[in-house]
């Protein structure tokens, strides 16, 4: 099954997308882990992104496009992918259209999780992430935690390079002016479908996953 998966940062797209990639065996391809894969390793792309996603910008089109067809030509995608953080634009929909067009297997669903602006800007300030496992906490959701420790494995909690206050604002700014129109551009090709983003991840993946059987009949 080929998914795009459409919501604003902070949305759960990650958390739903790694759900569905157990449950249908399909990999999860997020433009964003692959930009900071980048990053970390150096690479003359990542050193082209950085400053982009340090500000909450977009990363040019071209780069990314480059990253998502090297993607798309590896075999493991065959059987479908889960498309996370991508496209961001109306350009790189058009280009990923293209794309798909050109490899014969159009998408079959792009699937919006909806949440509420309040919402985001609260998941998002307090989101921490365990540099060891990679585990994803709130400490506005569950403060009882100790402080800056992973409940999974014991490891250091660090908060992502782009979630501050004032790059979360402009991350939500982008999502409203350049990734929101999305929304109607699949809906005109019939292909949208959209479940609440609110409320407990089993009862949303239970949402996600009604919604991906159907399209799959
Ligand atoms: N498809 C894309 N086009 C342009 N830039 C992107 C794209 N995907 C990710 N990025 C860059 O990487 C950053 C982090 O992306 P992501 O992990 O998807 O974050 P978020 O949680 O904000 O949705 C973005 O703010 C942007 O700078």
């Amino acid at each position: 099954m080929r998914i795009v998966l459409l919501g604003a940062p902070g949305s759960g797209k990650g958390t739903q997308s790694k759900l569905i990639m157990e449950r249908y065996k399909v990999p999860q391809i997020s433009t964003g882990d692959l930009l900071r894969a980048a990053v970390s390793a150096g690479t003359p792309l990542g050193q082209q992104a950085k400053a982009a996603m340090d500000a909450g910008q977009l990363v040019t089109d071209d780069i990314v496009l480059g990253m998502i067809r090297e993607r798309l030509a590896m075999p493991d995608t065959q059987q479908g992918y889960i498309l996370d953080g991508f496209p961001r634009n109306l350009a790189q929909a058009g280009a990923l259209d293209d794309l798909l067009k050109e490899l014969g297997k159009p998408l079959d669903v792009a699937l919006l999780i909806d949440v509420d602006f309040d919402n985001l800007m609260q998941r998002l300030t307090g989101r921490q992430t365990c540099g060891s496992c990679g585990a994803v906490f709130n400490r506005h959701t569950n403060p009882s935690r100790k402080e800056n420790v992973c409940d999974v494995c014991g490891g250091e909690l660090t908060h992502r390079a782009d979630d501050n206050e004032e790059t979360i604002g402009k991350r939500l700014k982008v999502y409203e002016e350049q990734t929101r129109p999305l929304v109607q551009y699949y809906s005109e090709r019939s292909l949208l479908q959209t479940v609440k983003g609110e409320g407990e991840i089993e009862s949303i993946y239970k949402a996600v996953s009604e919604v991906l059987e159907s399209c799959r009949k």
